[in-house]
């Protein structure tokens, strides 16, 4: 709880954690509105594919873009100013630069940026959920070895997720079950950046002016994100997926613990110690009384070897007003909103300041595969997440393996080889791979888990 009082001894000292943002988009935007407001902290640069966009993101968010920014690295290390760029190995680079954050959303992109900032000696704060799930357990070990943090990023649901279930561990508790809400009808999985913003509940225009990019939103709509989110946490935390794909139940608040329970006591859950989301939509398009739709949460299970030890803590959670299931034993805590962006410093300060990541991906644990949106024809090129071809259904990692999965992260750029059926899972041989790293890093870290998976058998 000290982190700002870190920051100030920071300012005082006249040694602000200098920090370098890679993509000014929405994300991106959020975080440039906050971190001047930040004491002891300097934005020493922003890259984008386009400066231009990366200025108008500041002007947008309140800067004073003219006073405020160089196009000299090395200058803006020495005088405060931000530099803005469109090489972002050269920001990466600069000698002094403690924080790197990639909100590109690009997976590719994602990576690239974590293993420059391992061998630059940064730390990575990684709003990339995309790079994240498709190679973080790879990313990782980068980081360990260089002695640096890799961070999910405060703010979005995965890095709030992973802070509740420590919290609950750390209390004693057993976690049952986490994740997040969000706006989900089965019908959303073929949604295209066509049909985004009437589902979503914005008109284009708003979009628009809010600078929102419809792929980026259609893959929050069509599973993808909610996909990626959970398996993010999965990874960092052990909790497992559901093994045919996210069920979204629609609940409200109250019967959180009701539902996200096991189904062996009446809920939901395959199992205990499982990732899922809820939807703020009942199956029929009516709206959730008391739903989560921006929240995230955490199931804890009141319970222990002889049991007289639960008795005592469920009486407490009756004493004290937790939200309870009709047993007793299962309770809920919730936080109704994030603030994404907005939010960044904290991962941005931890990991300069306490060298802790705001929760981590420690194994892997879960994958998310791409899934035909439509009959899919040969020589038909992939375009990634929240497109028109693809969405992504989590999946526990041995079956993803297994079944020769295609990791929604790749699936962009790709050419398909064979026909893909509507709603079939793709593989790595529907497709013609081509060489990237994003590929022979993937690859790398499939060979890492499938060796520890014959030694383990
Ligand atoms: N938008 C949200 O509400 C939101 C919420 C939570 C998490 N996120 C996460 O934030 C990330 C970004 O999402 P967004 O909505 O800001 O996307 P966006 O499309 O609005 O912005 C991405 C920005 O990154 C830039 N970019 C892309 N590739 C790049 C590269 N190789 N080098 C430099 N810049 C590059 C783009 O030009 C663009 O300005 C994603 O990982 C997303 O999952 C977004
Ligand atoms: N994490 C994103 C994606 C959708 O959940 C959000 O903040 O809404």
């Amino acid at each position: 709880m000290n982190l700002y009082a870190k920051l100030m001894q920071r300012q005082n000292d006249g040694k602000p954690v200098r920090v370098g943002l890679i993509g000014s988009g929405k994300f991106g935007s959020m975080f440039l509105s906050q971190v001047r407001h930040i004491p002891g902290m300097h934005l020493v640069g922003i890259a984008d594919l386009s400066a231009e966009r990366a200025r108008k993101a500041m002007l947008n968010t309140g800067w004073d873009a003219d006073a405020a920014t160089t196009t000299d690295l090395g200058d803006a290390m020495n005088t405060g100013k931000t530099c803005l760029t469109e090489d972002s190995a050269a920001l990466i680079a600069t000698p002094g630069l403690d924080v790197v954050v990639d909100a590109t959303g690009n997976p590719a992109a994602g990576i690239r940026h974590a293993l420059l900032a391992a061998e630059n000696g940064c730390h990575m704060v990684m709003v990339n959920v995309e790079a994240d799930v498709l190679a973080g357990a790879y990313l990782v070990q980068e980081f360990d070895e260089a002695g640096l943090v890799y961070s999910m990023a405060y703010g979005d649901q995965p890095a709030l997720v992973c802070e509740q279930i420590d919290w609950a561990r750390t209390c004693g508790f057993k976690v049952v079950a986490a994740g997040k809400g969000t706006k989900y009808l089965p019908k959303f999985a073929t949604s295209t950046p066509d049909t985004v913003w009437d589902y979503y509940g914005l008109t284009p225009e708003e979009a628009a002016e809010g600078g929102m990019n419809p792929q980026m939103f259609n893959s929050f709509l069509d599973g993808t994100k909610s996909a990626l989110e959970m398996a993010a946490i999965s990874n960092a935390t052990g909790l497992l997926a559901p093994r045919d794909g996210l069920l979204f139940p629609p609940v409200g608040t109250h019967d959180l613990p009701e539902v996200l329970k096991p189904r062996a006591h009446g809920g939901v859950l395959e199992e205990s110690g499982m990732v899922e989301v809820v939807s703020s939509l009942e199956r029929d398009g009516r709206q959730v009384v008391g739903d989560l739709r921006w929240g995230v949460y955490v199931t804890l299970e009141a319970s222990d070897e002889s049991g007289l030890g639960a008795d005592y803590v469920r009486r407490c959670f009756k004493e004290y007003g937790v939200t309870i299931d009709s047993s007793g034993r299962y309770a809920t805590l919730y936080r109704p909103s994030h603030l994404i962006g907005l939010e960044l410093g904290v991962s941005v300060a931890s990991a300069a300041l306490r060298n802790e990541p705001t929760g981590r991906t420690n194994d892997l644990t879960s994958d998310v595969v791409a899934v035909a949106k439509k009959a899919l024809k040969p020589g038909e090129m992939l375009d990634g997440e929240g497109g028109f071809t693809v969405w992504g259904r989590i999946a526990r990692a041995e079956d993803s393996l297994e079944n020769h999965g295609l990791p929604i992260g790749l699936a962009h750029g790709m050419k398909l080889k064979r026909d893909v059926a509507e709603g079939a899972m793709l593989t790595w041989d529907d497709i013609e791979a081509t060489d990237s790293q994003a590929v022979t890093v993937r690859r790398a870290m499939e060979d890492m888990f499938r060796a520890r998976l014959k030694s383990a058998a």
